[in-house]
């Protein structure tokens, strides 16, 4: 499917992206929470390239890259530092997403501030297409791809990512990058799998509970306060992965690739307060960083 064959950008006469009802209450608050968004520790990350994530990184710290406490820019070595890690993270997803050429489409399933579809497209040269909730995000995703220059080819839009305007069969490959904890996985998987072609793929990076603890931690429900979603386990993905045509062929524990990650932010002064709580439950076994790359079948 090439890109004019997509349905129209949502946009308003001014040019900004058009806002539908929210599908129930709760992505209300989502989306209300996405467009108040503007925490330091990702703006500024974002600002060293232009890249803006709202998801963790991994890797191991570059030691040599930062400086030491004497150094006057040491906070800006950090940060630099925190950004790679992030970056680093959205590479490894797309490295999952297979043999993707110019004229495939991806889809981004909660795209945030949209800096996975730039690398996507800056890596394969495609059409990318994103769905947020958040009127703000999908604007600054769009402005971002204005300026690249690249608008024709990455777009963000408002909408739902269990609904999708997308014709089935019609994307190459599709992800959440943590985002599927704000949605019931049988709905989002069902919706991926009838938006990828057979012999698509599909990836989440996500952070999941794991059942061998036994049921959610007190650390993992202080994550899911902090940010207002729903953590799943690790067996509701495969469950619902399975009940869906996707057919896991990679399930990665990223769990101790993030964990510097986290520790060198703790040490941050643009920490938020959700640190500990990862650190601890990723070292209690209760919490996991996981990737899932799977072949709609
Ligand atoms: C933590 S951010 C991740 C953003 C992006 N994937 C990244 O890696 O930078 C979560 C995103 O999921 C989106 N989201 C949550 N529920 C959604 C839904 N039902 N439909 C579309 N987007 C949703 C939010 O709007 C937000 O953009
Ligand atoms: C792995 C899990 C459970 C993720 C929950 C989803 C989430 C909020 C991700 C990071 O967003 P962010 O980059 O806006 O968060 P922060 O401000 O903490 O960097
Ligand atoms: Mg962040």
């Amino acid at each position: 499917m090439t890109h004019t064959e997509l349905a129209p950008a949502a946009t308003d006469v001014s040019g900004s992206v058009r806002i539908p009802r929210p599908a129930s209450p709760y992505q209300g608050d989502i989306a209300r929470y996405w467009d108040g968004e503007a925490r330091p520790v990702n703006l500024r990350l974002g600002d060293v390239d232009g890249l803006y994530h709202h998801h963790y990184g991994i890797g191991d710290v570059d030691h040599a890259a930062l400086g030491d406490a004497e150094d006057s820019e040491s906070e800006k070595k950090l940060i630099a530092e925190l950004h790679r890690l992030e970056s680093a993270q959205a590479e490894y997803l797309l490295g999952h997403l297979g043999d993707i050429g110019g004229d495939d489409t991806l889809v981004d399933a909660g795209c945030g501030r949209g800096g996975s579809m730039v690398m996507a497209h800056q890596r394969f040269g495609c059409k990318v297409e994103g769905v947020t909730l958040s009127a703000k995000q999908a604007d600054f995703a769009n402005g971002r791809a204005r300026e690249l220059g690249i608008q024709d080819h990455v777009r963000a839009r408002v909408c739902n990512m269990l609904s999708t305007p997308f014709g089935t069969g019609s994307a190459a490959a599709s992800w959440n990058n943590e985002s599927s904890m704000y949605v019931d996985l049988h709905d989002l998987f069902a919706e991926h799998s009838r938006v990828l072609e057979v012999g698509g793929r599909y990836v989440t990076i996500t952070g999941c509970w794991n059942p061998r603890y036994g049921q959610p931690s007190k650390w993992v429900s202080q994550i899911n306060a902090h940010f207002e979603c729903n953590i799943h386990s690790r067996r509701e993905y495969l469950r619902a992965m399975a009940d869906n045509r996707l057919v896991p062929q990679a399930v990665v524990d990223l769990t101790p690739d993030t964990l510097p990650y986290w520790e060198l932010r703790a040490t941050s002064s643009l920490v938020t307060g959700i640190e500990d709580a990862f650190i601890n439950s990723y070292k209690d076994g209760s919490f996991q960083y996981l990737l899932i790359a799977a072949d709609r079948v």
